[in-house]
């Protein structure tokens, strides 16, 4: 069984904008007030994990007991196929201290090359945890392709250059709640609502 989320205050520990946005929208119809971990100068602990999982679980952990409150981290990120997975849990860092997603995505497109494989995926952990060191966590994924150049304003991050397989549109040039149906964290905070907000 896993351990529930009833109501009250939850902390979204992450300092991405882009994904206190999104986390923000998703939890929209729960019970819960949620408060960013900017927004209580919680400090951005190293991650230190080796998989997408462990880096969540170490940054809901670290929130959850400096604010003593329940608290939701995310750590994500795009591998790309001919990149044996590249940049992965390093997507954040491979856009450098300025957080130069423009770059990053230069960077990963001259890395895949003349590849005619451009299969990439999204990967989302989502970690729920409470003051006591409880913690429950959870895997969502979106296959697509990288395009090149990117397309869209729209999102965060890598998202100009990911193509969902099947779509049209990038996630940069798609409305919030269109990357919703099907995005990776969508995938993943669906699997905490089945187990954790019911
Ligand atoms: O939906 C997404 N659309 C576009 N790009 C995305 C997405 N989801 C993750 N990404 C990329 C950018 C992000 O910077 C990195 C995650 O790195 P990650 O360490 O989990 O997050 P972060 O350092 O930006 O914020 P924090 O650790 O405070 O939550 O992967
Ligand atoms: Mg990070």
């Amino acid at each position: 069984m896993s351990r529930k989320f009833t109501a009250g205050p939850l902390v979204i520990a992450s300092h991405n904008a882009g994904k206190v946005r999104e986390i923000g929208e998703l939890l929209g119809r729960f019970d819960a007030q949620v408060v960013s971990a900017g927004t209580l100068g919680l400090d951005e602990p190293e991650e230190t994990g080796a998989t997408f999982a462990a880096n969540a679980e170490l940054k809901a952990l670290a929130a959850a007991k400096a604010a003593n409150l329940p608290a939701l981290a995310d750590d994500s990120g795009l591998a790309v196929n001919a990149l044996g997975g590249d940049p992965g849990i390093y997507s954040a860092r491979w856009a450098g201290p300025t957080k130069d997603f423009a770059a990053a995505m230069k960077l990963v497109h001259d890395k895949m090359g003349d590849t005619p494989d451009h299969g990439a995926r999204f990967v989302c952990a989502l970690a729920l945890a409470w003051p006591d060191g409880h913690v429950e966590t959870f895997e969502g994924v979106v296959e697509g392709d990288i395009v090149w150049p990117p397309r869209g304003a729209n999102g965060f991050g890598y998202d100009p250059f990911f193509l969902p397989t099947g779509g049209s549109l990038t996630f940069g040039e798609m409305e919030a709640a269109a990357k919703h149906a099907i995005s990776h964290r969508a995938d993943a905070f669906a699997k905490l609502v089945a187990a954790c907000f019911q």
